[in-house]
């Protein structure tokens, strides 16, 4: 279960009225997710999700946070944080950060076709659009500085051809990130994070997206691809379904369209948005946790989606 810091309504009872969200009624621990703790909270006023954030500090989240309430503004159907009284959407909760967010409704697609898909483009697409007035900055947290860090921490743990693909993979998108296409793609605040379990569905109809706690300052193309590769794949081979892939990137291009450099990128992309999770997943499964843990992401899933896109490559970007 993903509640690191128990609360009860008994805690809330005080802490809740800087908020203009009437009484709390009801508090339930909800028990996905692996990063933060999150609750389903009833108030006089509605549903709301309240969540404590384990990892990220005061000073990171107000990117996060000022992000979702830029998009919420702008119609982009994600969770809009509430403001207390003083006009914070960050406040300490037994001395950690938290936050107040609307209930999304819907429920998540974990077997996606075509359609669902092709919403999934729409909505990447116009929330490139409506983060280009953003004001604030914050680097993908997540991005090739991480990767350069984290890659010497985790080759201890893999056999000699494991590590000589991620070297490899971390060498080409160096180099590829230090040439001229990459300099040439448009960017701006991305999700980074859009997977199957981050997005709601009514029907076929999404209703919106959330867990913008791994969004930062990268490329739309990278975003895309971190999305094609969840919604677009054999979950068990790692290989794209090309009419996916098409529903998506089409639906995407209809709201913004793909330049020159998003073509030739579009395959350096996609190993980049594997390398990342591949490798996110590998220092997760290695690294020291704590007890409370949950069981680690399968880090050998993203290994067989980079050798799947270095192996067969990728459908060309819809025109
Ligand atoms: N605004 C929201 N509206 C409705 N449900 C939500 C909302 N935010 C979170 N949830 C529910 O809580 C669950 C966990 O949330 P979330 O994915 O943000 O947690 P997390 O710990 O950051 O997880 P992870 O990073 O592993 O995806 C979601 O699967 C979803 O069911
Ligand atoms: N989407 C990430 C988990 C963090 O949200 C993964 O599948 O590794």
């Amino acid at each position: 279960m993903a509640v690191f810091t128990p609360v009860t309504l008994d805690d809330l009872s005080q802490w809740i009225k800087q908020f203009p969200l009437g009484k709390a009624l009801a508090l339930k621990g909800i028990a996905s997710g692996i990063e933060n703790s999150n609750f389903f909270l009833t108030t006089e006023r509605g549903e709301y999700v309240l969540t404590i954030f384990e990892n990220l500090s005061f000073e990171q989240l107000p990117f996060y946070v000022q992000l979702m309430r830029h998009l919420a503004e702008r119609g982009i159907p994600v969770p809009a944080p509430v403001a207390n009284d003083a006009g914070e959407l960050v406040v300490a909760l037994h001395g950690k950060p938290a936050a107040i967010v609307s209930k999304l409704d819907g429920s998540s697609q974990m077997d996606p076709q075509p359609v669902h898909c092709a919403e999934v483009g729409t909505i990447l697409a116009k929330m490139h659009l409506a983060g280009r007035d953003f004001p604030l900055q914050q680097p993908n947290l997540r991005g090739l500085d991480w990767w350069v860090e984290t890659v010497p921490k985790v080759l201890p743990f893999l056999d000699a051809e494991t590590a000589a693909l991620l070297q490899s993979e971390l060498a080409f998108q160096r180099e590829f990130a230090a040439g001229p296409t990459y300099a040439e793609l448009e960017r701006g605040p991305v999700h980074a994070d859009l997977f199957r379990n981050n997005v709601m569905f009514v029907g076929e109809r999404l209703s919106g997206c959330f867990d913008f706690y791994f969004a930062g300052w990268d490329t739309w193309l990278f975003d895309l691809a971190v999305t094609v590769n969840d919604w677009c794949i054999d979950l068990d081979t790692g290989r794209l379904d090309e009419a996916r892939v098409v529903a998506l990137t089409r639906a995407y291009h209809a709201v913004r369209q793909f330049t020159a450099a998003d073509h030739a990128a579009w395959l350096p992309m996609l190993r980049a948005a594997a390398l990342r999770f591949w490798l996110s997943r590998l220092y997760d499964y290695h690294r020291p946790r704590e007890a409370e843990m949950l069981t680690p992401h399968d880090p050998t899933h993203f290994e067989r989606v980079l050798r799947e896109r270095i192996a067969r490559g990728a459908p060309n970007l819809t025109a």
